[in-house]
């Protein structure tokens, strides 16, 4: 097995001339990259926010360089260890830490970050979050406006509320009576939402009947860090995106009896004014049309009676009666002394020293054979194994 590439940043102080450019500050760590670039990750003295700090070391011109750093970035934390995964990331295990904090990817060359240096035409890293399993593919429900969608998923996420979780969306138009701030909608101004769009914030964005909407890359991954199934409520043009996008998801076409119908609940909801309800009526229309565009949704369902509707829904979705799991994984922690080794993807975390007697330790196997995602989101699909747990000379688990 191959000891940890990671080394603390007093050895490679020694070796260095230039000093650093900020002051460090608590521990640090240092990875090689090639045979030019040092990435030392930890905290910096002027650092105003208690986030992990970057800086690289260029051999070749013997300077420090400070690089943008993009992604949400992990809050210090008093250890951590680091490893070098491939040329494109280093895994940075935080100590004193929960499993569903502790592990984080430090992107340094992958194909985002590369695409991120042209256009800051400078160095880029950005950190992405590390997610232990993988929640179950999220379930785009798209037709046109007043067939039910909502009333739908409404029902789903009442029955089964530790199945699912819905993908709140930002809009440009003004909140409903009933709506909440961040419940139903992200209630934004255009302009802000347009800069975000332009920041690559957004997974898909559409203007509908003139507003704009879009889903968030974090409203999705805030309902799948939970281990829930994102479900997104969207219109076609949205779906369509989706469907262009990495995001693997099952597409659904929520479809009307009748024009006529449709046209009644519209109505009968009462939240538009007539001139709205045309403007929706007028879209419906060429949804309807798009509902069997080819590769573009896997089912329909005609939303005629509610309740049959509903059950159509759920049998679709593979849910019985009393389906209702939980699908939250287990926490564990990681103290701030520990040790880390990789072998291939695997990756070994010691806890604890195995020497000495009744001293609690406890050893973990990282598995990131199956890692999938990234920045801009979350890493998801990491396996974490218990392969040893002892508390005072106790084993509790092998
Ligand atoms: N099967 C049904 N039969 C009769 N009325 C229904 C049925 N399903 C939903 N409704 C009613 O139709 C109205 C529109 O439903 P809902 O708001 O869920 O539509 P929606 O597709 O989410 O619309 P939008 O896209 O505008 O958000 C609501 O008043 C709802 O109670
Ligand atoms: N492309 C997207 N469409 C969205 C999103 N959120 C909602 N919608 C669709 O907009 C219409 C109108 O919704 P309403 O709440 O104003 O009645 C409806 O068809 C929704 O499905 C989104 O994030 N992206």
């Amino acid at each position: 097995m191959g000891e940890a590439p990671a080394f603390f940043v007093d050895d490679l102080q020694k070796d260095l001339t230039n000093g650093f450019p900020l002051k460090s500050k608590g521990h640090e760590t240092a990875i090689n990259i090639g045979h030019n670039k040092t990435y030392v990750i930890g905290g910096m003295e002027n650092e105003s926010t208690s986030t992990i700090g970057v800086r690289i070391y260029d051999k070749s011109t013997g300077e420090w360089v400070i690089p943008v750093v993009l992604g949400p970035k992990p809050k210090l934390s008093k250890g951590h260890s680091a490893v070098l995964l491939d040329e494109d990331r280093i895994l940075v295990i935080k100590g004193n830490s929960t499993s569903d904090d502790c592990f984080w990817f430090l992107e340094v060359n992958t194909t985002f970050v590369k695409e991120q240096k042209k256009r800051f035409e400078t160095d880029v890293v950005a950190w992405s979050r590390g997610v232990i399993g993988e929640a179950e593919i999220p379930i785009v429900i798209s037709g046109p406006s007043g067939v039910g969608k909502g009333t739908l998923i409404s029902k789903l996420m009442e029955e089964f509320p530790s199945m699912f979780g819905f993908s709140v969306s930002h809009t440009t138009r003004a909140p409903r009576t009933k709506e909440q701030i961040g419940v139903h909608y992200h209630f934004t101004e255009r302009s802000v939402m347009e800069k975000d769009i332009e920041d690559g914030k957004f997974l898909e964005f559409a203007s509908v009947h003139g507003n704009l909407y879009g889903t968030s890359i974090e409203a999705v991954e805030a309902v799948t860090d939970k281990g829930k199934r994102c479900i997104l409520d969207i219109d076609v043009q949205g779906a369509r995106s989706v469907r262009a996008s990495s995001l693997e998801a099952i597409f659904i076409f929520i479809c009307p009896p009748s024009f006529e119908d449709l046209e009644e609940r519209l109505r009968a909801r009462g939240t538009e004014t007539e001139e709205q309800i045309q403007k929706r009526l007028k879209t419906a229309r060429a949804e309807l049309e798009q509902r069997n565009s080819p590769g573009l949704f896997d089912h329909i369902l005609v939303n005629d009676n509610l309740d049959t509707c509903y059950k159509n829904l759920k049998k679709l979705l593979g849910l019985n009666e009393g389906a209702e799991t939980t699908l939250l994984p287990e926490l564990v922690e990681v103290p701030q002394e520990h040790t880390v080794s990789k072998i291939d993807q695997k990756i070994l975390i010691n806890c604890g020293n195995a020497e000495e007697e009744n001293s609690s330790r406890s050893m973990f196997l990282l598995d990131l054979s199956s890692i999938k995602g990234g920045a801009p989101g979350r890493t998801r699909g990491l396996n974490l194994h218990i392969v040893e747990s002892c508390i005072n000379g106790t084993k509790m688990l092998s």
